[in-house]
This record gives structure tokens, C-alpha cells and sequence, in this order.
């Protein structure tokens, strides 16, 4: 039985039993470490500021930024003008498939997410839910009319993952205010057409059917403490405020099953892990 503000179906309903995560923290930290990584090191002609004001930052790199130098200079690669490969390109050549969204294989249903490259074995983060991070006691009323992009955590945290309209002016005003000088702290990216993290996609994910069964899961991940500077720019979540320091909650989705090129990811609105 869903509790009244969850009937009209706009915001998603997390049963207290749905407790158990698909796959350990460690995993989602690895995997998003991984491709954050790859992402810093393919776009670092726009990571000047990490490198002159954070030292450490650049001496961590130097032998990745040496292996990218030589790299380019066999390819021809003039690091002022472009990146060697867009996001979606590392993210094949890092976890080996890309997703991105298109019309959904649902009449009806709008806009999907589907793996267009490659192939995403179970219990593999294929995305992550953007958008803004509200506690339970914090006001999200006019930000939710109509918006079927609110998530809602198993513990009452709720993520609004509309790119559109007050829930985006909100998003870029909390990013504005935690950017740490030259350094932004989230990825606003995902507001635009063009994503500079290509999992951030996931609040596209449509809802199972009877015939189009769930073959992803929503995991929440609390990001730690010690996550890099550096690769804060990737995450695609903000805190609504900060006057109690909590950690980020970030959602991601993993694959219930192996998903071959070509198939529409769903999810069952309903759960988070089963
Ligand atoms: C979070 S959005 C998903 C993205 C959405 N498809 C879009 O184009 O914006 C949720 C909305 O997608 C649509 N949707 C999701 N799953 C669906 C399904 N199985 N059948 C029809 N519509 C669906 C409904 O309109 C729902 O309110």
C-alpha cells in the first residue's frame, strides 16, 4: 500500500524491506573513480586550474598526463582546440559500453535510455540519477507540481532530477555556491544537451511493463569524504543546502541482468534493490 503522496505516481515509493544493495559501495566507488578518472585525463586542457593551484593534483596525473602527451603527439593531437575522444567514447573505452537517450521502444512513453555500444554484464553501474538533493525536512513543494523527475530514497532523501524549469535554476544556484574558486564541485553538464558525465542520464530511465521487464535497479550511494577534488566536477548531484554538512547522496543504477547493444534499460519505479 503506497502511502497518499506517493498514489498520484509522481514521486517513486522505496519500501522499508528494500534494504539490501545489488552490489557493495566499493564497486560503485571503483567504477565511478575509474571513469572520472578517465574523463579528467581526456579533457585536460580544461584542468589547468587543478594543476597550477593544486600541485599534489598535478604530481597524482603526471605520469597519466605524460602517457596522454606522447599519446596525442603520435596522433597529431593539439590539446587547445578539442578533446581526443567525447564522454561517451571514454566510457566504451573505459567499462566497455555506452548509453545514451532516444525515443522510448514504449508508445508513448517519451524519451528512454538505451545501451548503444558494448555490452553491461550484471551488476554493473550503467548510470547515475542526477539533480538536487533535498533531506526529508527540507522544502520541495513547488519544485515537485507535476514533476515526475522526484526520486525518493529509502530514507526519505529526495532527488529532483528535472532538467528543466525552477528544479534547474535551483541546481545551477547550489552549484554556483559550492563551486571552490575555479573549481566546480558538480556536474551542471547533464542541464544541457551535451553531458560531460555520460551516465548522468538516468532520470530518463522509463518504467518496466508487463512485457518490458525491470533489468536495472537503483542503488543509493553516499559519496565519502576522502572522494578527489578533482573528480567532484563529474558528480551529478548537489545538496539543496548545506547547513548541516551531510555526506552527498548520489543514486546509481545497476544491471539486473547481462544487457546487450541496442536494449532499453527499465527500471521498476516502485523499488530501489530488490
Ligand atoms: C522520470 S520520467 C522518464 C522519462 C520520460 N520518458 C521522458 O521522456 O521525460 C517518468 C515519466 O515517463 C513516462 N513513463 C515512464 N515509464 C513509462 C511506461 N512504462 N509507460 C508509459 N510511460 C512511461 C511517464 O510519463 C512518467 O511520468
Amino acid at each position: 500500500m503506497l502511502p497518499p503522496e506517493f498514489k498520484k505516481g509522481t514521486i517513486r515509493y522505496v519500501p522499508e524491506e528494500s534494504k539490501d544493495k545489488t552490489i557493495s559501495d566499493e564497486d560503485v566507488l571503483e567504477t565511478l573513480l575509474k571513469l572520472f578518472k578517465a574523463l579528467f585525463i581526456n579533457d585536460f586542457n580544461r584542468q589547468m586550474d587543478f594543476f597550477s593551484l593544486l600541485p599534489e593534483v598535478k604530481s597524482k596525473y603526471l605520469e597519466l598526463l605524460t602517457v596522454q602527451l606522447k599519446k596525442s603527439k603520435t596522433i597529431g593531437y593539439n590539446h587547445q582546440s578539442q578533446n581526443t575522444f567525447n564522454p561517451e567514447e571514454v566510457l566504451f573505452n573505459t567499462l566497455g559500453f555506452s548509453i545514451t537517450r532516444d525515443r522510448s521502444s514504449l508508445i508513448s512513453a517519451g524519451t528512454g535510455v538505451f545501451v548503444t555500444n558494448g555490452f553491461v554484464p550484471k551488476g554493473t553501474v550503467v548510470s547515475m540519477y542526477p539533480g538536487t538533493v533535498y533531506q526529508k525536512y527540507e522544502p520541495i513543494f513547488f519544485q515537485s507540481i507535476g514533476n515526475p523527475f522526484i526520486f525518493r530514497c529509502i530514507d526519505g532523501v529526495f532527488i529532483d532530477g528535472n532538467d528543466k524549469g525552477i528544479s534547474k535554476a535551483v541546481y545551477r544556484s547550489c552549484s554556483k555556491r559550492d563551486q571552490l574558486g575555479p573549481f566546480q564541485m558538480s556536474d551542471i553538464s547533464w542541464l544541457t544537451p551535451t553531458v560531460q558525465n555520460p551516465l548522468a542520464v538516468g532520470q530518463y530511465v522509463n518504467n518496466c511493463s508487463h512485457n518490458k521487464a525491470a533489468n536495472i535497479c537503483y542503488q543509493e550511494f553516499d559519496v565519502p569524504e576522502y572522494f578527489p577534488i578533482e573528480l567532484k566536477q563529474y558528480l551529478p548531484n548537489i545538496t539543496y543546502s548545506y547547513d548541516i554538512p551531510t555526506p552527498l547522496r548520489c543514486v546509481v543504477l545497476v544491471t539486473l541482468r547481462d544487457i546487450e547493444q541496442g536494449e532499453e534499460l527499465f527500471s521498476n519505479y516502485y523499488t530501489i534493490v530488490n
